[in-house]
């Protein structure tokens, strides 16, 4: 599947790049593009690798030309480019239309330009009954892939969605690891809030299944198990070994209480793949008429996949998830070496 590709990966210098990045390697890629915008993370990125199939592309998802030009010849492209952090997305929400919804489109038309067989865009959770600009913008994003998806000839163009990546970078678990080492209580907004909880190397699994299964316009999205805050917060604290207090510091802003995978809507047509949803393209042609007088009874039924409605795991199953975990380990050799 991926052996003597030549492979593109927008955004590629974050923790899913990297990841991403090995697994191609490892499985005999015969060249993997990154395009991004920092040099330094390039560098950083190049020297950790040492491999001669890695390509660094500097440019822009904004820059259609910088795209194109890097996309000559590319066969796959994995579009991970994206403003994430909620916050910045609020109080910027244009940069986000910016790289999310135009990013977004110029990556496709390059893809499409460049007769690319397979482009999968990197969605996630939060673009699902979006309330803040990030997922807003990632919603748009989605729509965008499923309407291009119609008329890109050769190339398929489908999308996966995931929730929370442990220990991605900016994300609660490292939080309450560097507060559990400055030994500062444990912040948490709402202990009953919940999370989808899914590796990196689960992520990957995600967008190789999605390339090796997509049909124009499919949205996929792995099952995952959810916890809420409070568990997490404790489990953490249990796999290092640390008793610090709580402090309860409130619901951010643009925080959903619990995310949604899959919509009520888009659960009708879902198909159970087993540890993935496949959700097909709304197949309707585009008849106005048929948005307006045809309505879907078995909708009414249906129910969401959310991280509330699904597996929640209780302190021991998240702590046995977090020990698995190659940072959690390495925080733990270091305490180790420490004391
Ligand atoms: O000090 C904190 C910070 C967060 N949380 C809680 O921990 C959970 C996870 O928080 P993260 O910040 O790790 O993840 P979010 O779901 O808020 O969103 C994260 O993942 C997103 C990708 O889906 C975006 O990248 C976003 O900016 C990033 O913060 C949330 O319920 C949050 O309320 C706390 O309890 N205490």
């Amino acid at each position: 599947m991926i052996r003597d590709r030549t492979i593109m990966v927008t955004g590629g210098t974050g923790s899913f790049g990297h990841a991403v990045t090995r697994r191609f390697l490892r499985d005999g890629a015969r060249e993997v593009r990154i395009l991004s915008r920092d040099e330094k993370k390039q560098d950083d990125m190049r020297r950790r690798f040492g491999d001669q199939r890695l390509k660094f592309f500097l440019g822009d998802v904004r820059e259609y030309r910088s795209v194109l030009d890097a996309m000559q010849g590319v066969e796959l492209v994995f579009h991970a480019a994206a403003l994430k952090q909620v916050p910045s997305c609020e109080f910027h929400p244009m940069e986000a239309v910016r790289t999310n919804v135009l990013g977004a489109e110029n990556t496709i038309a390059a893809a499409v330009a460049c007769g690319v067989r397979c482009l999968v865009a990197l969605s996630t959770d939060k673009a699902v009954y979006p309330i803040n600009a990030m997922g807003l913008s990632k919603a748009l994003m989605e729509k965008i892939v499923v309407a291009k998806s119609r008329s890109a000839g050769p190339t398929t163009l489908c999308i996966t969605r995931y929730g929370n990546v442990m220990g991605s970078r900016g994300s609660v678990i490292p939080l309450f690891m560097r507060q559990i080492r400055e030994r500062r209580p444990l912040t948490i907004t709402d202990p009953h809030m919940t999370r989808f909880l899914m590796s990196l190397e689960e992520s990957v699994d995600l967008v190789l299944h999605a390339y090796a299964h997509a049909r124009p316009g499919d949205t996929f999205v792995r099952k995952a198990p959810s916890c809420t805050v409070g568990t997490l917060a404790e489990a953490v604290q249990s796999v290092l070994g640390s008793r610090l207090s709580v402090e309860i510091i409130g619901t951010r802003h643009g925080e959903k209480l619990y995310e949604t995978l899959v919509s009520r809507e888009e659960m009708v047509r879902a198909e159970d793949m087993g540890r993935f949803y496949r959700i097909s393209a709304d197949a309707r042609d585009l008849n106005y008429e048929k948005f307006f007088s045809d309505g879907e009874p078995s909708i009414s039924d249906a129910v969401d996949y959310s991280s509330h409605n699904g597996e929640l795991l209780g302190p021991d199953a998240v702590e046995r998830l977090l020990r698995d975990l190659d940072f959690m380990r390495g925080e733990r050799s270091q305490q180790h070496d420490a004391a």
